[in-house]
């Protein structure tokens, strides 16, 4: 009897990568399949071959294969991909494309509000995107996409727990606001935040994504370094108010980033509040918070400015309501996060074309 390739192909699909939490045959990880008399051979690539899960998934594939046909020899060869553009063999998220920082100087300056609408905006382009709420002074991204007071799930795959992130309008959402306390997290210290962030990356299962937004506390600490050490961070995006006073403190956030040991380029920054325009005064700007801190802090960062969001009163009910504002039609503000989605997307195309991946920064202690 000679087996049918499909049908291989088709019992291949019952396994789980671990990773991504689809299967194999989604996530194209099967190579160079081949019958040879009583003989089923192929390869299967994975991100690392020191995998923790190599033999699980090697037994996986076995024993699906046998399901169909029971009398075959089935050989798989473990295979490492490729490394690709910000692909790295060492990285737990190779399936996830770019994974984008968003930090600022000081607390309070909508660094989450822009993270929400930029995620949710570049998913409006038709983009598959992921979002992170890193930010222990104030998860608030939970209130923002109206998760508040809901849990991740916990699955066992290959025996192992694994947090399935929760979902606001279509796209997969992890906050440490999920897994503590907001009074608890101010407190936590080094290496318990480290642990947080490596779990946020090597035991949550992200589909396969084009972009993956991660909300940054304001300033430089442990947790920027955290994210650095675990994954390749294709670049950062700056937050900043117009005046003057916030522009040393983001500078400083900048640094960070461009350290050469770091060297995770600035793609951009976002000046929010940059004015205010009254309903019943369509033409005027006010601009309360002085002008020209978006425009300084990109020729400082060598980066541009993705673009000028004012302020307005639907911005800030959108996040109260749980329906971020690039999601509804509100004037002067839906289309400035679209533009800001816009422009992140390109100088993101443009960063990629021009610069090597960014490299997993080595710890050395
Ligand atoms: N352009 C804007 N217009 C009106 N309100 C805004 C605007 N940007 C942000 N806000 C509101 O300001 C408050 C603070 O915003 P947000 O939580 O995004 O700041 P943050 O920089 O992430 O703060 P922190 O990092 O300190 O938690 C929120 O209530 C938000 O809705």
């Amino acid at each position: 009897m000679s087996f049918d390739k499909t049908k291989i192909v088709k019992a291949l699909t019952k396994v789980t990568d671990p990773n991504s939490g689809q299967d194999i045959i989604t996530m194209n990880m099967v190579r160079d399949l081949e019958i040879d008399g009583n003989n089923i051979n192929f390869s299967l690539e994975l991100p690392s071959l020191d995998s923790r899960n190599k033999s699980d998934m090697n037994f996986a594939c076995m024993q699906a294969v046998q399901e169909v046909y029971p009398e075959a020899n089935v050989n798989v060869h473990m295979i490492s991909a490729a490394p690709g553009v910000q692909q790295q063999p060492n990285s737990p998220v190779s399936h996830i494309k770019n994974i984008i920082a968003v930090g600022s100087g000081k607390g309070g300056v909508g660094k989450s509000t822009i993270s929400v609408n930029l995620a949710l905006g570049l998913k409006q382009l038709g983009a598959k995107v992921g979002l992170i709420d890193a930010d222990l002074y104030g998860p608030s991204i939970p209130t923002m996409l109206g998760l508040q007071g809901q849990r991740p799930q916990v699955k066992q795959i290959y025996d192992q727990p694994k947090i399935m992130p929760l979902e606001a309008y279509g796209m997969p959402v992890m906050s440490i606001g999920f897994i503590i306390e907001p009074e608890q997290a101010v407190v936590l210290r080094g290496p318990r935040l480290s642990g947080i962030i490596k779990q946020f990356f090597n035991d949550t299962v992200w589909p396969p994504l084009d972009y993956l937004i991660v909300d940054l506390p304001p300033g430089t600490g442990d947790i920027q370094l955290s994210l650095v050490q675990t994954v390749p961070v294709t670049g950062a995006i700056l937050v900043t108010t117009p005046q003057e006073v916030a522009i040393a403190d983001a500078i400083k956030a900048m640094n960070m980033f461009l350290l050469p040991s770091v060297n995770v380029p600035i793609l951009g920054v976002v000046e929010n509040m940059s004015w205010f325009t009254p309903a019943e005064l369509p033409d005027n700007k006010y601009f309360l918070f002085g002008e020209g801190g978006g425009k300084r802090l990109a020729k400082e960062s060598n980066s541009v400015l993705l673009g000028q969001v004012p302020i307005v009163q639907g911005i800030r009910e959108g996040g109260d309501e749980g329906k971020p504002v690039v999601l509804r039609d509100v004037p002067h503000a839906t289309e400035a996060m679209q533009l800001v989605a816009k422009n992140a997307a390109r100088q993101i195309a443009i960063r990629n074309e021009t610069k090597d991946p960014t490299r997993i920064v080595k710890m050395n202690n």
